[in-house]
């Protein structure tokens, strides 16, 4: 198997048929019906749908965190079903960022060794400048020696965000990226991830409840009960907003 990933004519992600079953006690409950989706290149896709529908579930399976119970996913045309674990972390640290509010930063480490990360692991030096100007970027200058013990969930979110602005992975993964955030900051987060995500050869892949964050997207997927039912394309902030109502049954 190569270990070199190389550039895709096709999606850079897709789910087919995913289905997901966890275990809660000695019963299965199926929490993904068989979902199929692709996102392509310069594209920036938001997952949509009431608490409980199964966004998250839906993007760690396809992320790689979650194995799926039946079907296939893919990342930059590879099937993440069929890939060793060694090879899909090999995928993962090259080609893949997660801006998630907690996931996958040291604790002991500083807000800048944090960012420095990936590159330490893939035995390179990181960019000094490039490290402290992503960190600026999200607002994060003064901080720069800070753990994340001692900063909030917000300040974690956007540690997450300047080690993906550092890096330029191809694929970036995002759960509730302006969750924790203040209007002004998630304003320069959405920008931040709109920019990446119609870059040339990248894409963005977000979980919302944020009609805004997902006004900023070119497609925005909805879940209800583990399925995908329904599609905008580009839509407005009231058209977002309107779906969200229907699907959840209120007018909200
Ligand atoms: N590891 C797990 N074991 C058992 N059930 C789980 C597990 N992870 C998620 N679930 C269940 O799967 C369902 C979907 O959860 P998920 O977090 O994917 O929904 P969501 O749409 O992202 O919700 P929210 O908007 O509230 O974050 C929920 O009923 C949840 O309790």
């Amino acid at each position: 198997m190569t270990n070199t990933f190389m550039p895709t004519q096709g999606p850079l992600v897709t789910a087919d048929d995913v289905h997901k079953s966890f275990s809660v006690g000695k019963r299965k409950v199926e929490i993904l019906h068989g979902v199929s989706f692709q996102v392509r290149e310069s594209e920036m896709v938001a997952v949509m749908g009431p608490s409980g529908s199964g966004k998250s579930t839906l993007l760690y399976c396809v992320a790689g965190l979650e194995s799926v119970t039946s079907g296939r996913t893919t990342m930059l045309g590879r099937d993440v079903t069929q890939l060793s674990k060694a090879d899909l972390a090999k995928l993962r640290r090259r080609e893949v960022g997660f801006v998630f509010q907690s996931y996958n930063l040291i604790p002991t480490l500083t807000a800048t060794q944090n960012v420095e990360l990936p590159y330490r692991l893939r035995r390179e030096q990181p960019p000094a400048d490039l490290v402290r100007e992503a960190l600026q970027k999200v607002g994060l200058g003064e901080r720069l020696g800070a753990r994340p013990p001692s900063m909030s969930g917000g300040e974690q979110q956007r540690v997450a965000l300047a080690r993906v602005l550092a890096q330029r992975p191809q694929i970036i993964f995002a759960d509730e990226p302006t969750g924790a955030l203040d209007t002004r900051t998630g304003d320069v987060v959405l920008e931040e991830l709109t920019t990446i995500a119609h870059s040339p050869g990248q894409c963005v892949l977000v979980v919302t409840h944020d009609p805004k964050v997902a006004a900023a997207c070119d497609r925005v997927l909805f879940m209800r009960d583990g399925l995908l039912v329904h599609e905008l394309a580009r839509p407005s902030v009231t058209e977002v907003a309107s779906s969200l109502a229907e699907l959840s049954g209120s007018d909200a």
